[in-house]
């Protein structure tokens, strides 16, 4: 049996597995094992371990015993460790807890996938492949907040997240955008998560999200930006812990605290109470204005691409972004906007004849780059 890659992407209430062939052409299989979320703070161990176990099992019934080359993960944060994806070792594995405080809703579960697999296979060789590593070309600049410097020097910086996603979606621009969109592009990472990118000529120059994946747009559960003299409002007046503030600004907040409803985008928008809707129109004015502050580092731009969950599949969400951009002369295709990702199709061209600028939806696929960067340091030919 040829042999095949795996990869996972260990969420807080899921598990996103793919098997990809040895040459990395083709996704064999992939599927996502939604597993019950702990009340606790961190999430249930034993939930993610029975999910990796049954994707190992699929996978050892489906492919055969000892036919995975490696096991590619995505993990969020590498922090100022790594800006490039690594196999996994003790000292790997010492470094990335050490950065849980700064990705909780993520990392537990990532690290701890990766010690489920070793228990699995003590020899499997694991690739670690970092989200925040595409943003490593960030302009210096944007790289800083406005704090006292030692606080840089010590990491306390703006690294940024979705870089898999971003990544794809990159090397998706020079072959399908058309030639006078693909150098000042924004792209929009709408998902549970979600955060936008300017890139130029494909690279990241700067992004929404900073030191944590708190920041920036509003989120299924977690706040985005958020004055911080809200958290010491909290603190210190409303006498909240840190733990109860962690809970607040990750879980509590977002689509679900503003709507009362739902972090789900879809169901916000079959609900008919007004605060469903101010939820939504709050996550497109939000996106719209933080879209707006990231032109001045690409001085200009030419073409924005949708992609994730809401990005790739709500056409309302995006009229309503593209809405209050009009003033940048962007003009969406009625048509071609309502039925894009619905079919087939992975890449959308959605703008009307006489736009100013580009408008695309792409299809993201984190799970390619993890096998090709897997690949790419298991069997680097
Ligand atoms: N057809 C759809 N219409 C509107 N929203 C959708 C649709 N399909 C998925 N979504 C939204 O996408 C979000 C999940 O995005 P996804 O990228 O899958 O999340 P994750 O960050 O967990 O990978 C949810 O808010 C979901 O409601
Ligand atoms: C970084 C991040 O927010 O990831 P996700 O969208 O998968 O939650
Ligand atoms: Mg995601």
């Amino acid at each position: 049996m040829e042999q095949v890659y795996l990869t996972l992407n260990a969420g807080s209430s899921n598990l996103k597995y793919s098997v990809y062939d040895a040459q990395v052409r083709h996704k064999l299989t992939a599927g996502k094992l939604e597993f019950k979320v702990s009340p606790s703070d961190s999430p249930d161990e034993n939930a993610l371990s029975l999910a990796v176990d049954r994707v190992v099992a699929l996978v050892e019934n489906t492919f055969g015993g000892d036919c995975i080359a490696a096991v590619g993960h995505r993990v969020v944060h590498g922090g100022d460790f790594y800006s490039q994806p690594i196999l996994v070792d003790e000292e790997v594995l010492v470094r990335l807890k050490t950065l849980i405080p700064l990705a909780p809703l993520h990392l537990p579960a990532e690290i701890n996938a990766v010690e489920i697999i070793r228990q699995h296979y003590p020899d499997m060789a694991q690739v670690v492949c970092f989200d925040t590593a595409f943003h490593a070309t960030q302009m210096p600049l944007a790289q800083w907040f406005a704090l006292p410097r030692a606080l840089n020097e010590q990491g306390v910086k703006r690294y940024g997240f979705h870089g898999l996603s971003y990544q794809y979606i990159s090397t998706q621009l020079a072959c399908v955008l058309q030639p006078e969109h693909r150098a000042k592009v924004i792209v929009a990472h709408l998902g549970n998560g979600a955060s936008l990118c300017a890139m130029q000529d494909g690279k990241s120059v700067t992004t929404t999200m900073g030191f944590t994946a708190l920041d920036g747009l509003v989120m299924g559960t977690r706040c985005g930006e958020l004055d911080a003299g809200v958290v010491l409002h909290l603190c210190q007046q409303q006498g909240m812990s840190l733990n109860e503030v962690q809970q607040l600004l990750y879980k509590q907040s977002g689509l679900l605290g503003v709507s009362g409803v739902s972090s789900d985008m879809r169901e916000l928008e079959r609900s008919c109470k007004p605060e469903a809707l101010q939820a939504r129109q709050l996550f497109c004015l939000r996106a719209a204005q933080k879209l707006a502050g990231l032109i001045p580092a690409l001085n200009g731009l030419d073409a924005i691409v949708f992609c994730g969950g809401i990005g790739e599949h709500s056409a309302a969400t995006r009229t309503m972004i593209c809405d209050y951009l009009a003033w940048l002369g962007v003009k969406l295709d009625v048509h071609a906007n309502s039925v894009a990702g619905a079919g087939t199709q992975s890449i959308n061209r959605i703008h009307a004849e006489g736009s100013a600028l580009g408008v695309y939806v792409i299809a993201t696929n984190e799970e390619l780059m993890i096998a090709q960067q897997s690949a790419a340091l298991v069997s680097p030919h």
